[in-house]
């Protein structure tokens, strides 16, 4: 008689067999740490370049605080409102919500109660203007994103991207408490950084998007077309690292470094589009990862040494 073999598959419910204890790595899970993590860089890097000499220390906490908790719970009601889809791509069926592990209810409570808790702390400890902003951050990702935009149309993360890049501004204003038109180069530089890291993803996950009828570029235009379009993406990124240079924010320690990681990003999407090898998709998706943390990292180091 044959064997059976037990293979790990995507659901096709949410339906679990699983007592639902209280499981908190699960609602860890639900808050996207490491994309959280490294959104926290770039708030604290906001926070830095936004005031000459140290960073005032209590708006540093609670604006970290606040803006983690409350971009832990975008991430949360991204999880709970794309569980059935999550349930059927083998890269997240894995996920909280789709293995049975967090009920709906009890994740909607969860986000709700981090969205509420980080806006009285950012209202309350930081200013009023961080508090709407990373309020209308976390609407246009976990409604205006998730809930519609990325079944709507191909140009999803496009848009939805001004949401997730807009940390270094939320720490930039929650120590001067004012916009500053500074901030807004930072924004457009993680801005024309997400469609490079995410087509790269997508172009991997592409099948799992065409499986629930996701428009992902890759899904509604093709593979070449969307590697040319991450290949024009590192250029225009290219540019968008200069402004910080070209206005006087940051000096030559961060021009050096933007230029090598510009150069070595345009390198990897080339030869994505022309080279042709298995896994040079999530090879770029990792290394768009790195970029953003080393790019981060220079204009902070940039800050202290010549600013
Ligand atoms: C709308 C904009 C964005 C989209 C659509 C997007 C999409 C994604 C996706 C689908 C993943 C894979 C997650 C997984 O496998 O569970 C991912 C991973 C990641 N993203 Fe993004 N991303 C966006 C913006 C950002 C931003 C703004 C940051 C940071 C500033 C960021 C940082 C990361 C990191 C660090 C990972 C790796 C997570 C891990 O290894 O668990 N992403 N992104
Ligand atoms: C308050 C504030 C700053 C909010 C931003 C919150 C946040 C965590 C943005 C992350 C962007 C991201 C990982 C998108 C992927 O979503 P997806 O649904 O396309 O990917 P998935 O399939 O992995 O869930």
């Amino acid at each position: 008689m044959a064997k059976s073999i037990q293979v790990a598959t995507p659901q096709t419910s949410n339906a679990s067999r699983q007592p639902m204890t209280f499981q908190w790595r699960a609602y860890y899970e639900m808050t996207k740490p490491k994309v959280v993590a490294l959104m926290l860089l770039t708030v604290l890097v906001g926070m830095c370049l936004a005031v000459p000499g140290s960073v005032p220390l209590r708006p540093m906490i609670f604006g970290l605080i606040g803006i983690a908790m409350m971009s832990g719970a975008a991430a949360a009601l991204n999880h709970l409102i794309d569980r059935r889809i999550d349930g059927q791509m083998a890269r997240t069926y894995n996920r909280p919500l789709p293995k049975g592990k967090v009920s709906a209810g009890h994740a909607l409570t969860f986000a709700l109660l981090l969205a509420v808790l980080g806006f009285v702390i950012l209202y309350t400890l930081v200013n009023a203007i961080t508090a709407w902003l990373t309020f209308a951050s976390l609407i246009g990702y976990a409604i205006v994103y998730t809930a519609y935009l990325k079944r709507a149309t191909p140009q999803n993360i496009v848009i939805g991207g001004l949401a997730g890049a807009m940390p270094p501004l939320l720490g930039w204003t929650a120590v001067t408490g004012e916009f500053h038109g500074h901030s807004l180069l930072l924004v457009i530089i993680i801005f024309t950084w997400t469609p490079p890291h995410f087509w790269a993803l997508a172009i991997h996950r592409k099948a799992d998007y065409a499986k629930v009828d996701v428009p992902m570029l890759p899904v509604t235009h093709g593979t070449e077309f969307t590697k040319t379009c991450i290949l024009l993406y590192t250029f225009l990124l290219a540019i968008a690292c200069l402004l910080p240079v070209l206005v006087g924010m940051s000096g030559p320690l961060y021009l050096v470094s933007s230029t090598l990681l510009s150069c070595a990003f345009i390198y990897k999407a080339w030869q994505l589009k022309y080279a042709d090898e298995p896994g040079l998709a999530m090879n770029v998706f990792k290394f768009s990862i790195y970029h953003l943390m080393l790019l981060f990292l220079a204009l902070l180091a940039d800050h202290y040494l010549w600013g």
